[in-house]
């Protein structure tokens, strides 16, 4: 059954789709590879759309997977789908540029999140609706951090007290993402990254353990044993 978003909703969630998967090894664009028998896309679009703000699904999807991708999606919930870019920064800007008027908070959430829970959706919204500009989930750093040379090396140890790991979503006012979204360089990793360039604040609140980004086949494996076991 096709969830339907809220048309009182205030959020659009923008989720960037279209990478590879270089790093989880041969196969399908990463989106589109199964977990438990369905493709991380739809265990994240699932999970988005069971977050009551959502108003607003845009999904980036790789070229030639655009049609494959709005079939996919249908049954699960009403998203729009664009082409996504080279890279993840440029996947987003065209996302962001599909979006209609209306919702006012934009989120920006991997597609390889795929566990991500509706809770951290809406933690981060309401962060934003309270008046923060750029808000993203952190974690703790829990292991000790190096900084190395080319040879590998250690250079010396970083202080991890003030470091934090940082996930998706990330939720900004339209109007911020929009304006650092214009003024955009070299691409970066996040669009938080572009934001602190335009010299907004972004504020911090707790990450999730379920938002883990599958990145490599391990983290693959953990998120089938996080869903079989109840996570
Ligand atoms: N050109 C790109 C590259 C990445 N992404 C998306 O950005 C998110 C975070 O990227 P990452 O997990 O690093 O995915 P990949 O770029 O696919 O991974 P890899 O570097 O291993 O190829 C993913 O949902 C991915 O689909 C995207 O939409 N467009
Ligand atoms: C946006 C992000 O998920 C924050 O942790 C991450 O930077 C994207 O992954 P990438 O491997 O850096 O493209």
């Amino acid at each position: 059954m096709t969830a339907q978003l809220n048309p009182r909703g205030d959020v659009a969630v923008l989720v960037p789709a279209a990478g590879a998967g270089v790093r989880l090894g041969p196969g399908r664009p990463k989106a589109l590879r199964l977990l438990a028998g369905e493709p991380l896309l739809v265990h994240a679009v699932r999970r988005l759309a069971e977050a009551r703000s959502v108003h607003t699904i845009v999904v980036a999807a790789p070229v030639a997977e655009v049609d494959a991708v709005r079939e996919l999606l249908a049954p699960v919930a009403p998203v729009s789908v664009v082409p996504g870019g080279a890279e993840r920064q440029a996947s987003v800007a065209a996302a962001l540029a599909a979006v209609p008027a209306g919702p006012e908070i934009i989120l920006v959430h991997d597609a390889a999140r795929a566990l991500t829970p509706p809770s951290l959706v809406e933690a981060v919204a309401a962060a934003v609706r309270a008046g923060r500009p750029a808000v993203i989930p952190v974690l703790p750093v829990v292991d000790t951090i190096k900084e190395v040379d080319a040879g590998e090396v250690v250079l010396g140890t970083v202080d991890r007290s003030a470091l934090r790991a940082v996930q998706t979503p990330q939720g900004f006012l339209r109007s911020v993402l929009t304006s650092a979204h214009a003024a955009a360089g070299d691409p970066l990793t996040d669009d938080a990254g572009l934001v602190e360039k335009q010299g907004v604040p972004v504020s911090c609140v707790s990450g999730s353990e379920y938002a883990l980004k599958i990145t490599r086949p391990f983290d693959l494996a953990l998120a089938e044993h996080l869903l079989a076991g109840g996570g």
